[in-house]
């Protein structure tokens, strides 16, 4: 079963309908879905499919001679192409009165069994392909060779593509779709602890309840998910030992620089390497109150991007003698379910409500179409103590702002929290129309119910609303 990337489809077809020579360079993490992705894109057109492997470069050009004879007809008794400059230039040649599709898949494999291959590719694109009607993929997993040596300004390539697609794993609701059989909660459950890492969604096991699941993919040493966060630490980085460190810290609540570099016994000057490597590498990324001058701000905060991640590092990581010792059940059932709650409240459920704003807002579902969304925390100096706002969205022109509170808890007196929250709006003063949304994992009572029936700016969300 084929799930979302609707935007993502709509890109390439648009690109496609265009109708002259395209390159696009599209790049994600490992198992994010990319090959799914073209092979839906390409199920209706002409193309020829090359997967680099990691192998010599005789045997990657053997296979993509293979491939392009298969595609035109031709015998494989015809031999291999002799060069990449050969196939390309065949390439060119087709592509002179015909119009198909070239990807290469996994195209850094290709890069590295032969350096020449992307200056070959730049020549060919500049004096023969651009000519043609050509719509060519090149698509890649190692997110730094991507960024550097195909898009970077020193690559052969830069500015050869015509558009490149940065693919990420699915949003809850996305997600949510790949776990049908499980009630709304363990479907939020479920996305916490697994992300949206298509691959990894489709290991869940529809007839074993949230917990097995957990149990199986995490908590023994043959479980899928054991081991997947350093292994591909180690694909991306040469010395993982003090990445893991970094990422232990923030998954275990630091998230400033300082604290960060405390938990790690560095200083700061050395951990903000590891933070901007892992920036770079989209495992992290950093948030700011909303508001702020991104560039000038130094309040910004750090945080795990993907929660397969996020729970890997907080609790399969730190238990891992544990679970080699075969005590990984006793340890998910004692130390960890029971403190999900708080994981969830604390680190995700605020993402998946500003997930469904996103989504909302781009329906036009909202009170009025928010410009900016996100999160704030600061002083207020009314009460003289640190506060926050769990969701601002706004629209300044139209002077609009929406204001949100999201709580995973299972028991909470929502009339005084809704109300805190409505009593909360000076602490953004500058705006006209105020409108307030609230969350819940539970559903909310009667009281409640009744306050958003005579406050018209006041949204109560229910659990269910969200994936519908
Ligand atoms: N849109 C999707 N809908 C449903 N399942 C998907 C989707 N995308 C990916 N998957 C699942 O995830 C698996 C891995 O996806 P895919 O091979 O496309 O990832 P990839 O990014 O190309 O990975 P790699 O870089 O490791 O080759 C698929 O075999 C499929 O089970």
């Amino acid at each position: 079963m084929f799930v979302g990337r609707e935007e993502e489809l709509k890109t390439l077809e648009k690109l496609y309908s265009k109708g002259n020579f395209q390159l696009v360079v599209m790049y994600g993490r490992r198992r994010v879905g990319k090959t799914t992705l073209i092979n839906k894109f390409i199920e209706d057109k002409k193309a020829i499919f090359f997967a680099a492997q990691e192998a010599n470069d005789s045997i990657n050009l053997e296979i993509f001679s293979q491939k392009i004879y298969s595609f035109f007809d031709i015998p494989l008794s015809a031999g291999n192409f002799k060069t990449w400059n050969d196939a390309l230039e065949f390439i060119a040649e087709k592509a002179k009165k015909q119009r198909f599709t070239l990807v290469i898949d996994e195209f850094p494999y290709a890069a590295e069994a032969n350096n020449s291959i992307k200056s070959i590719l730049q020549n060919i694109i500049d004096h023969k392909l651009k000519e043609t009607s050509l719509f060519m993929i090149l698509c890649g997993s190692q997110i730094s060779f991507m960024e550097d040596e195909v898009l970077g300004h020193k690559s052969p390539l830069f500015g050869r593509r015509t558009a490149q697609m940065k693919i990420e794993g699915f949003d809850y609701y996305d997600a949510s779709k790949m776990m049908h059989s499980f009630s709304d909660g363990d479907k939020i459950k479920l996305y916490s602890c697994i992300g949206g890492t298509p691959h990894y969604l489709s290991q869940i096991d529809a007839s074993l309840s949230f917990e097995e699941n957990i149990k199986d993919l995490y908590f023994n040493v043959s479980g899928y998910l054991y081991d997947e966060p350093t292994m591909l630490l180690k694909q991306e980085l040469r010395e993982p030992a003090m990445y893991n460190s970094v990422i232990t810290a923030i998954a275990s609540g630091a998230s400033r620089l300082n604290d960060i570099s405390t938990r790690i016994s560095e200083d700061t000057s050395k951990t903000i390497k590891y933070l901007n490597t892992l920036l770079n590498l989209r495992i992290l990324h950093k948030e700011y109150p909303f508001g702020d001058n991104i560039a000038k701000s130094r309040k910004g905060i750090y945080r795990i991007s993907d929660n397969c991640y996020n729970f890997w590092y907080k609790y399969v990581f730190l238990n891992k003698i544990g679970i080699e010792q075969g005590i990984g059940h006793t340890i998910a059932d004692k130390n960890v379910f029971p403190d999900l709650t708080d994981y969830i409240g604390k680190q995700v459920f605020e993402e998946v409500c500003r997930q469904y704003l996103i989504r909302q807002n781009k329906l036009s579902n909202l009170s009025f179409v928010a410009t900016r969304i996100g999160s704030w925390w600061g002083q207020d100096n009314v009460e003289k103590k640190q506060s926050d706002f769990d969701i601002v969205a706004d629209n300044k022109s139209e002077k609009k702002v929406l204001l949100g509170e999201c709580k995973w808890r299972n028991e909470f007196d929502d009339v005084k929290e809704i109300e805190k929250l409505i009593n909360k709006a000076y602490l953004m003063p500058e705006y006209e129309k105020y409108y307030f949304i609230f969350f819940s994992k539970v559903p909310y009572t009667k009281a409640a119910k009744e306050l958003e029936k005579n406050y018209t700016n006041l949204r109560l969300v229910t659990l269910d609303e969200l994936f519908k």
